[in-house]
């Protein structure tokens, strides 16, 4: 408005240069995020209110019990992180788009709608979302402007135009997505949902009923993609999921730990986490095996070894039943008995379900024998009643005797003649020798059992009983997992589908995989596809490039990772104090943004955390990723997955010469840095490291 003076002359105002077209549109996406946000806060004060009176609208216990779980669950997929974004880009259709044309949409982390339940913002997951991701220029889908959103500490600070309808696409060359990529990492791993790629998103998308393997090199995205399928998946079939379950299987707790923020942030708070040793953790690890004693007992063979014990417990009757029953005595003869244990046997039910079905034909046949002679139909209880007589629980502890999952494996391993029935034709007699050289305690309660045992106890388990199976299954850093191991996860998945994710060349167990159709089959999923991802977004191509010169040793066939980052450094440096050389590294490091990683044989661990707390530079552990200490001291057998801003490799050749797959933990540990590697050696560099890189 014209400013008036004292004495009544009107003034144009100050000239203040008129807002540029693209400030005016900035300030209008800005406005937006404030008015969703300020509908999100809404949305949410809403369902607390709901979570407050929850209990006294509904009827009984069990309804305000499920209304009450709903609504914490809804109050807490609303709340609001003002760190994050709540949408991060916006898609404005063209006009021939049959349904949307014209209109455009913000995409975001979840739904938010106004009073009048208008959108403001699209949940990413949203089937109209999905263009944001897979459009192109070839392809636009209905899209003329696609819309990136750039972000400073929670507030909307640029955007970036691609007119698809006029041809025009960034691709990989977006500077946003650049900026997020060359982000200096800090803390637990964040989502992506700003920045899917057109091929993960193909990944995140796939059908429910589709169980899928991802092999990927370092950086690739893999943990991302699972994470985010799972999300995908949560959001698409969510009853069926929420009764069903959704599990992600990692390597160890510091992995855990280091992704669980990310389901919460996506709205996805009930996602179980599990390492597969969680899962088959039905009793408690106490011992270790010789190397050689554990790859056998993860060996397949010993699922068919377990199976013929436990078939070898069933045995043919010997002796007719005989049951008193007031006035009355009941016979059931051999060939009855006989018929009943084969034809249930057939049936190959689990080894529990087997025994109580054989109780309840033994019962029938009692049944119809009282039936005839009494001309009247006996009750529930009379059944209860001759299904525990004495006789009947003796036929069936001879003939399909009671079993635990302890008691199977015990047998097999401690008493010879188990194992030689049922290891006949499918071990070696060197490796029955192995497995008789176990030591055991005299029952399966006073034993001290291993990590692999764990593993066979769980594979009798599913013999014996019906395992829970979960409706999908997320499994990362597979190609660790031993058959038996793989086994346990398809006893959990069997009805359900399974993401896989690995890479072949970060396979470090001894039973690692080297062809994933094999852990497949294992996994009870032959037919799921096997899906190569190859663009890193971690890695610097330089550190790439030096990590590569191990690939050829490592003797698996994948395809090396290209690199999208161009900056980043490499420091490969012969020094003559270890310690000293990491302190002075660290510093260094420290004077930058982001994560500092140092990585180094487990037993160098302790020392060189001494070292730093000694030079005043506080450090954290691998699992606590919440430590304020910027700088984290890492074993080398436990920094898969992870990553750090800058990392400090020590003394690679003893990471190499601490295992049988040292070279493949080596470059496990050459590929965690998103800007920076040095690496700090006394010893020479290991084989492929030491000669010039081939030209
Ligand atoms: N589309 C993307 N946009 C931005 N960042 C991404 C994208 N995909 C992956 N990243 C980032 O790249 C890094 C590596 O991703 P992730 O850990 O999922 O890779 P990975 O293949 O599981 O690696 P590894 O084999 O080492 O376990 C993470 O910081 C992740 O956030």
């Amino acid at each position: 408005m014209p400013a008036t003076d004292e004495r009544g002359r009107t003034h144009p105002e100050p000239a203040q240069p008129a807002p540029t077209r693209l400030e005016t549109e900035l300030s209008t996406e800005q406005a937006h995020l404030e008015t969703s946000r300020l509908a999100l806060r809404r949305m949410r004060e809403r369902a607390q209110s709901l979570f407050a009176t929850g209990d006294k609208v509904a009827g009984d216990a069990y309804t305000a019990e499920q209304l009450g779980r709903h609504l914490a669950r809804r109050v807490a997929e609303l709340a609001d992180d003002p760190a994050t974004a709540l949408f991060f880009g916006r898609l404005d259709f063209g006009p021939t788009d049959p349904e949307h044309a014209g209109r455009g949409y913000h995409v975001g982390r979840r739904h938010v709608t106004d009073e009048r339940g208008e959108p403001l913002v699209l949940d990413w997951r949203a089937p109209v979302s999905r263009a944001f991701y897979r459009a192109s220029a070839r392809d636009p889908q209905g899209i003329a402007v696609r819309r990136r959103f750039g972000f400073s500490a929670g507030a909307l600070t640029s955007f970036e135009d691609e007119h698809l309808d006029r041809g025009e696409e960034l691709g990989t060359a977006s500077r946003i997505l650049t900026a997020e990529i060359e982000r200096p990492r800090v803390g637990p791993m964040r989502d992506i949902v700003a920045t899917i790629q057109p091929e993960q998103d193909e990944l995140v998308r796939a059908d429910l009923a589709d169980s899928i393997c991802v092999q990927g090199a370092p950086g690739t995205g893999k943990t991302a993609v699972g994470l985010h399928r799972a999300a995908y998946l949560l959001y698409l079939h969510r009853e069926r999921l929420r009764r069903a379950g959704v599990l992600i299987v990692g390597p160890n707790r510091a992995f855990l730990s280091y992704i669980a923020a990310v389901l919460p942030a996506l709205g996805e708070v009930e996602v179980a986490q599990a390492t597969v040793e969680d899962l088959v953790a039905r009793v408690p690890v106490r011992a270790v095996d010789d190397p050689a004693v554990a790859a056998l007992k993860h060996d397949p063979r010993m699922a068919g070894v377990l199976r013929r014990a436990a078939d070898a417990l069933i045995t043919a009757p010997t002796e007719p039943i005989m049951v008193s029953d007031g006035s009355f005595r009941w016979r059931i003869g051999l060939d009855p008995l006989h018929r009943v244990i084969e034809e249930t046997r057939r049936e190959g039910l689990p080894y529990d379900t087997g025994r109580e079905r054989v109780r309840a034909r033994v019962v029938g046949l009692l049944q119809r024998q009282a039936e005839a002679r009494r001309a009247e139909s006996p009750g529930d209880a009379w059944l209860r009643r001759m299904g525990k007589a004495r006789p009947v629980t003796a036929f069936l502890d001879a003939a399909w005797p009671a079993l635990t999952p302890e008691g199977l494996v015990h047998s097999v391993l401690g008493d010879p003649d188990v194992l030689a029935t049922a290891a006949d034709g499918l071990l070696t007699d060197g490796e029955q020798a192995l497995l008789r050289g176990t030591k055991l305690g005299r029952t399966p309660k006073a034993t001290r059992w291993t990590a692999a045992d764990t593993v066979l106890i769980d594979e009798a388990a599913g013999l014996i009983e019906r395992t829970t199976g979960f409706g999908h299954v997320v499994v990362d850093e597979a190609q660790d997992l031993s058959p038996m191991q793989c086994r346990a996860i398809a006893r959990r998945s069997e009805h359900g589908s399974i993401t896989l994710l690995g890479d072949l060349a970060q396979g470090t167990a001894p039973w690692a995989a080297t062809d994933w159709r094999e852990s497949l089959a294992h996994l009870g999923k032959p037919d799921a596809v096997v899906v190569p991802l190859s663009v890193g977004f971690r890695v610097p191509a330089v550190v790439v490039a030096f990590a590569n010169r191990l690939l050829p040793a490592l003797a698996v066939d994948v395809p090396p990772a290209v690199s999208l980052r161009h900056d980043g450094a490499l420091d490969v440096r012969a020094v003559a104090d270890l310690a000293a050389a990491t302190v002075a590294e660290v510093r260094a490091a420290l004077g930058h943004d982001g994560s500092v990683g140092v990585i180094a044989a487990d037993d160098a661990v302790d020392g060189l955390r001494a070292a730093l707390a000694a030079a005043g530079v506080p450090t954290a552990t691998a699992d606590d990723v919440a430590a304020s200490a910027r700088v984290t001291v890492v074993p080398a057998t436990l920094v898969k997955g992870l990553e750090y801003d800058h990392v400090v490799v020590v003394e690679p050749a003893a990471i190499v010469a601490a295992e049988q797959r040292g070279l493949h933990r080596l470059y496990v540990a050459l590929t965690r840095a998103v800007s920076g590697l040095s690496v700090l050696h006394t010893a020479p560099l290991p084989g492929p490291l030491a000669e010039p890189p081939a030209a």
